[in-house]
């Protein structure tokens, strides 16, 4: 569902219900129909039980909605699972920061995963890459065989590449566009039907057979551009707080103990939509934390620098989500997520899960390089614990 507005002044001060009637009026639902995907945190025990093994109940986990945000000039509500307090509020913070300068502008790789297929005890590798290259007509072929479903869609197995790693072993990598699926599965039966006729060729003995989790050719890339006014307070100037930013962002660049602590603040906004939209949180971490370290060097993912007249911010980083396919379909609340977040595509979910990672840096250095963190943290995190809460 596509939304005219993100904004909805006074949000944050309605009860659940008035939330709930508000978003339903704006994406021309009945408040009645969300209510009812959100029951019992959107999982009934029934699905629960066929999802996992040895299920005794379904743990709940606060559902919101992220506000202000625009994505490539598009009005965007942002879901988000978290247990974190003050995350959703710092995205939504930070969007309201960035509307001045046009919101987020972000830009997305093919849906492009690598299914290994692991060869081992190779006595000739060179011979091996060689007659592997030779097959890659054959390979391909093979690899489409085995999932026409994504080949009618468009995408499908692209490309082989071989390398020797040493020591007697040799991998394969099958290179598939899984559209608007995270891929896991698919690219899992690509690897498995492949793998007999790759240790043939490469003369060695058949080894693993699995996607590999180092999505490094599905990147998302994100931009915003915030002027000086936008981000000034009655704590700090808005060109201190620039100047603050674009410090904090370069002392991440040059400590390793901040970068982990900074990229933190990132998937803060990644890993709470992942969550609410049912996508693998633990295979975007995965990759996240190999990209910031491709370098040798354990480096931010989003960086902030001083610009004419402001700041401007950029995140790369890699994202394997999918719209279709996981637990999607059995998880009503995912669903739910999906239809609010108005993603039309996995490339789409991932160009807003960017953005809300550039929002909740862009929110927390802010707060670190002006007042701390701790009041704007710190009061809703009271808030949660203080004894009122579920009294
Ligand atoms: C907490 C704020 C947003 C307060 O910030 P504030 O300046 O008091 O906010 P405001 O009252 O001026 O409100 C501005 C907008 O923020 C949103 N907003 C503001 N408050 C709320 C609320 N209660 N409920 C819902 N939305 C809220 C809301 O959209 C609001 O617009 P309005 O509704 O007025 O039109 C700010 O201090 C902030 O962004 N702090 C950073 C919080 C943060 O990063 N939390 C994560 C936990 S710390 C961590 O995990 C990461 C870290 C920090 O270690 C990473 C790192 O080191 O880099
Ligand atoms: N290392 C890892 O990360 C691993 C992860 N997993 C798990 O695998 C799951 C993800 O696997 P994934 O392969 O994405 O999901 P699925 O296994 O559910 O496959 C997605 C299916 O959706 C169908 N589909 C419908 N529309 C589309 C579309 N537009 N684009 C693409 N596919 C479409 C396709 O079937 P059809 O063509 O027949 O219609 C496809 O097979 C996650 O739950 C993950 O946790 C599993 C193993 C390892």
């Amino acid at each position: 569902m596509r939304v005219s507005t993100s904004q909805f002044p006074g949000f944050r001060t309605m009860t659940l219900e008035a939330r709930l009637r508000c978003l339903a009026e704006a994406l021309g639902r009945e408040p009645g129909q969300l209510a009812e995907a959100l029951a019992s945190g959107g999982l009934d025990e029934g699905t629960a039980n066929a999802m996992v093994e040895n299920a005794i109940g379904v743990l709940g986990l606060p559902f919101g909605v992220a506000l202000n945000f625009q994505v490539n000039g598009r009005e965007v509500l942002v879901p988000m699972a978290t247990e974190e307090p003050s995350v959703i509020a710092a995205a939504s913070h930070a969007a309201k920061r960035t509307r001045a300068g046009g919101g987020f502008e972000a830009s997305v790789d093919r849906s492009i995963m690598a299914a290994q297929i692991e060869v081992h005890d190779v006595t000739d590798p060179e011979g091996a890459l060689g007659r592997l290259r030779e097959a890659q007509g054959e390979l391909l072929a093979a690899a489409n065989q085995a999932v026409p479903g994504l080949v009618e869609r468009g995408g499908g197995a692209q490309e082989v590449e071989c390398r020797s790693l040493g020591d007697g072993f040799v991998v394969v990598h099958v290179l598939v566009d899984c559209c608007d699926a995270m891929g896991a599965n698919l690219l899992n039966t690509i690897a498995e039907t492949l793998g007999a006729r790759v240790a043939e060729l490469a003369g060695g003995s058949l080894g693993l057979r699995i996607l590999s989790n180092y999505c490094d050719r599905r990147c998302v890339r994100v931009r915003a551009q915030v002027a000086f006014e936008a981000l000034g307070c009655n704590r700090a100037p808005g060109d201190v707080a620039a100047r603050g930013i674009a410090s904090a962002s370069r002392f991440a660049e040059l400590d390793v103990y901040r970068a982990v602590t900074h990229n933190k603040g990132v998937m803060n906004g990644v890993d709470a939509v992942a969550l609410a939209t049912g996508n693998d949180t633990r295979a975007i971490e995965a990759a996240a934390h190999a990209y910031a370290a491709r370098s040798g060097v354990y480096r931010p993912l989003a960086t902030w620098r001083l610009a004419e007249g402001g700041l401007v911010g950029e995140l790369t980083m890699p994202l394997s989500v999918g719209t279709v396919g996981g637990a999607l379909r059995a998880h009503r609340g995912a669903r739910l997520a999906l239809d609010l977040v108005g993603a039309r595509s996995a490339g789409e979910l991932a160009m807003v899960m960017g953005a809300a990672g550039l929002a909740t840096n862009l929110a927390a250095l802010r707060a670190l390089a002006t007042e701390g963190i701790q009041r704007g943290h710190m009061s809703l995190h009271h808030r949660a614990t203080s004894g009122k809460v579920g009294a």
